[in-house]
């Protein structure tokens, strides 16, 4: 019997600081970063069948089905088990795509979750983040839902709880590609690896931020204002920056002090992904 559909969440991150501590062979970033989950999620609705077809609704503007990583997560799980199933999964996306939320490899993280409950796979989620980190070097904190400090290039997870915080987050108007990022010559590739100790009590900051804020001045104008209200940064590799703070209600008064030109929203801080928390109600 085919289990009923079920809306999963697939919620943002912010990436609280983000070092680059060397350059592997392969040209990927040795990262130390700390992840944390915000409140702000997309929604698959997924409706498992015999088909054996992977369908998908809406599309995303200027994503074909073959490059939307919801699609290339249900086939990758699909061959991996070797699953003759298939399933319709219906997409409210809500996460603004290329700022820096991670909202494409939450997709994919919730597909392979929520596929593996459906089609009742049994794969653990170690297996689940091996398949991931193939789609996307920040897929696997998705699947591991707990706050954590990241390393290698984003898959040695150590989960870790940072005092819980609300969030101003703005959203510039420019799309930042990843890889454009880590090409720049002038990007931070050197910082000193420390302790997980120190990395939680130290000031935290993002070694790819001076480099975007030279290369997109709207992300620049908009750290800036933020700046004169409370501590201010980006998160991955931009374009997103956020303001935090220890009460929501301040969150809300800066956001509605925001001129016209700053798009923003304000969210929570969650050590706990809102996956975990329904995948939890689900198998318990
Ligand atoms: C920087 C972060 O946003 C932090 O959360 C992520 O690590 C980026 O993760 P992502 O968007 O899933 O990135 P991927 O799709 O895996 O990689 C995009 C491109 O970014 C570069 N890249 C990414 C991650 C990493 N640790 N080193 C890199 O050099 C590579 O050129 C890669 O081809
Ligand atoms: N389901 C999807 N949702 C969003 N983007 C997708 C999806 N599938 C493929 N993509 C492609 O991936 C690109 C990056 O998307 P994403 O929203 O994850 O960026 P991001 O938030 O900058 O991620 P990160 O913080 O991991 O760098 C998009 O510009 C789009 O071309």
């Amino acid at each position: 019997m085919l289990s009923n559909p079920i809306r999963w969440p697939a919620p943002a991150k912010l990436n609280l600081f983000l070092y680059i501590t060397g350059q592997r062979a392969d040209g990927y970033h040795n990262l130390q970063t700390l992840f944390q989950f915000i409140d702000r999620c997309d929604y698959l609705t997924i409706t498992p069948n015999k088909t054996g077809k992977i369908t998908l609704s809406p599309a995303l503007p200027d994503v074909p089905l073959e490059s939307n990583l919801i699609y290339k997560a249900a086939m990758l799980l699909k061959e991996h088990a070797g699953c003759d199933l298939g399933a319709h999964i219906e997409l409210e996306k809500n996460l603004p795509m290329g700022g820096g939320l991670g909202g494409g490899s939450s997709d994919a993280a919730t597909t392979l979750v929520a596929l593996n409950y459906h089609w009742q796979l049994n794969l653990d989620k170690a297996v689940l983040c091996k398949l991931g980190v193939t789609l996307g070097a920040d897929v696997p904190i998705f699947i591991h839902g707990k706050a954590a400090i990241a390393e290698g290039v984003g898959e040695v997870l150590t989960s870790v709880q940072p005092k819980p915080a609300y969030y101003l987050v703005a959203i510039p108007s420019c799309h930042i590609s990843t890889p454009s990022v880590f090409k720049n010559p002038d990007l931070k590739r050197d910082t000193k690896k420390l302790s997980h100790e120190q990395l939680m009590s130290n000031k935290w900051t993002n070694d790819c931020q001076p480099c975007v804020k030279k290369m997109y001045p709207e992300v620049a104008n908009t750290i800036d204002w933020l700046l004169e209200y409370a501590p201010t940064q980006m998160t991955g590799t931009g374009a997103c920056v956020f303001s935090t703070f220890d009460h929501a209600s301040n969150a809300e008064l800066l956001a509605k002090k925001t001129p016209k030109w700053l798009n923003c929203f304000t969210t929570k801080g969650l050590n706990i992904s809102p996956l975990s928390e329904l995948l939890t109600t689900k198998t318990d």
